[in-house]
């Protein structure tokens, strides 16, 4: 089963000239041999030395090292990606551990609050609520005639960081920069979008600088109108990309995600990504513990879209494994500021209405507040595992997780906020505080923890296990939509591949460079599930497994042929 015969395919181009080295997706810089040069009008224009990508790459790797600041490392490499995609995934693939957290989360949070200010080039699709009714020539403008994966943001809840209005590209940008590097989508068949109705953060609006619309957000009823207008044109441009969902403020995410999810090939990352990768960290984690995910009273701190959709997928996987639904949702706390949801506390959002606790269940607790607050649910509910999806940091005190360790021998605590800064608590306080006997993962990338001569692997539970497998699994099978259950069959797939759970030793999750090798085997398990469920073709196992690597791109150059324009 080979793909490079794929790569060694010519590609027919009639860009030729300046213009072929300005184009990206086609330009490979000194790396156009003699022949190529010659064909393609390029002599006199590149130095005359021909290097290969490894000779590229080495040079890039040495300008990257001269950066100190992550933020300038960023910039750098964005700058690659505008000017040579082949050599950008080419060198982000040779250095992946090192550059995940620049590209992506912690940095990209960064460059999201700093959009306006480090712009340098043009990438993806800028939507003005004002070109609302132009969108389909705005599509047009995207001389991609094939598009596979749409990363969407409104940049209303980027990363903890709130409200960054057009900055939110950048995040749409690095998803799908992970799409590529860790799912194989070629990035020729990759957009990013960002839909611009304004933003409601008073710094921006104010900063000279910002480059977005200088207005505060629309009204829901226009937002609402844009958002559809937004999707039928890219049904009728595009009808089999994958749109996903990415940094949506909690009031708009779950309805656009129930307005479209049955009719789009749609996912939302925040709820439906967040809650697989969380769910199969936390099936890694009960499995290295050897206490099945039924036994664990699970504690939330925060109770947004996020967390409720976590909270959901790990009830729905209670009740796979045999639960009573009734019992595992009493097993779920869900706690935010007011303290922790019951059935008493008024204004509760529609989907934080089935996961409160019934006064019955907590009438024998003491506490002195209207609603118990974390530290009675650690005292009454004696949790087993606690996860933070607050964008708070420091909530996890030492308090509390010294109050949570009394009652559980060996707890599972995730603080999962993201970026870096937001986190409810450290790795390190986590692991200082129970002395060790813990199993810890968060949402962004930290370093091993060293404590009392052990060495703690610090997991990061982050959608980026997930959602490039997703995308290939519904690429190669052309699975007309996305399911709970494909998204389950992927956590349990990053589950059975815990390092931890089946050997006893490394991390809960797989290093960063499996990453691709995972995605494989997690678009295999999520397109066997939506044939299954009749949301794909058959194909067979061979068939299947050919499809996926065929989808799967590598950054490597291929021979160009000039053909007129
Ligand atoms: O981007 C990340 O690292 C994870 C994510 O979707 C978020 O925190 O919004
Ligand atoms: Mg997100």
């Amino acid at each position: 089963m080979s793909t490079s015969n794929l790569s060694k395919r010519p590609l027919y181009t009639g860009y030729a000239g300046s213009a072929l080295l300005e184009t990206p997706l086609l330009n490979k810089g000194s790396a156009f041999s003699a022949q190529e040069r010659a064909a393609f009008n390029l002599t006199g224009l590149l130095p005359p030395r021909y290097e290969t990508i490894e000779e590229q790459v080495s040079r890039c790797y040495q300008q990257y090292r001269s950066f100190e600041d992550p933020i300038n490392k960023h910039i750098y490499l964005r700058a690659i990606q505008d000017n040579n995609e082949t050599l950008f995934y080419r060198l982000v693939q040779q250095h992946l551990e090192e550059m995940l957290p620049i590209i992506y989360t912690p940095t990209v949070g960064d460059a999201c609050e700093q959009f306006s200010d480090i712009y340098r080039s043009a990438r993806g699709l800028f939507i003005s609520y004002e070109d609302r009714y132009n969108l389909d020539d705005v599509l047009r403008n995207a001389t991609k005639s094939k598009v596979k994966v749409i990363v969407v943001t409104d940049g209303e809840r980027v990363l903890g960081l709130g409200d960054q209005g057009i900055g939110g590209m950048g995040i749409s940008i690095g998803k799908l920069s992970l799409y590529t590097a860790c799912g194989g989508i070629s990035p020729a068949y990759t957009l990013p979008v960002m839909l611009d109705v304004g933003t409601n953060n008073e710094k921006l609006l104010k900063d000279p600088m910002y480059m977005g619309l200088r207005q505060p957000r629309v009204g829901q009823e226009e937002y609402n109108e844009f958002i559809d207008l937004f999707i039928q044109a890219v049904k009728r441009r595009w009808p089999e990309a994958i749109i996903q969902f990415e940094d949506f403020a909690q009031p708009n995410a779950m309805p656009i995600l129930q307005r479209y999810r049955d009719s789009v090939r749609c996912f939302n990352d925040d709820i439906q990504g967040t809650a697989a990768v969380t769910v199969g960290t936390l099936l890694a984690a009960c499995r290295s513990k050897g206490v099945p995910l039924h036994q664990q009273k699970v504690v939330f701190v925060g109770a947004g879209s996020a967390g409720c959709g976590i909270a959901e997928a790990i009830i729905s996987q209670m009740v796979a494994e045999g639960l009573a639904e009734a019992q595992a949702r009493s097993q779920v706390y869900m706690v935010d500021r007011f303290g922790l949801l019951t059935d008493t506390m008024p204004d509760l959002r529609d989907f934080q209405q089935a996961l409160v606790q019934s006064s019955a269940q907590i009438a024998s607790w003491s506490f002195s507040g209207d609603y118990p607050s974390l530290l009675d649910v650690m005292h009454c509910a004696q949790p087993t595992v606690l996860i933070g999806v607050s964008g708070q940091a420091g909530l996890f005190t030492e308090q509390i997780i010294r109050a949570m360790k009394k009652g559980c021998a060996l707890p599972i605590i995730f603080p999962l906020s993201n970026p870096s800064r937001q986190v409810e608590a450290t790795p390190e306080q986590v692991i200082e505080w129970t002395e060790g006997d813990v199993i810890v993962a968060t949402g962004s990338p930290f370093k091993p923890v060293h404590y009392q001569g052990r060495e703690f692997l610090i997991t990061q539970c982050n959608n980026s296990y997930i959602f490039p497998g997703i995308g290939l699994g519904v690429i190669a099978a052309n699975a007309r939509l996305i399911s709970d259950e494909m998204l389950r069959a992927a956590s349990e797939t990053l589950a059975a591949n815990s390092p931890l759970a089946n050997t006893g030793t490394g991390g809960l999750l797989p290093p960063f460079t499996e990453l691709a090798a995972l995605s494989k085997r997690i678009a295999f398990a999520v397109a066997k599930v939506a044939m299954q469920q009749g949301l794909a073709l058959e194909l067979d196992d061979n068939a299947l497994q050919q499809k996926i690597e065929d989808n799967f791109w590598r950054p490597e150059y291929r021979n160009y042929r000039r053909v007129s324009s």
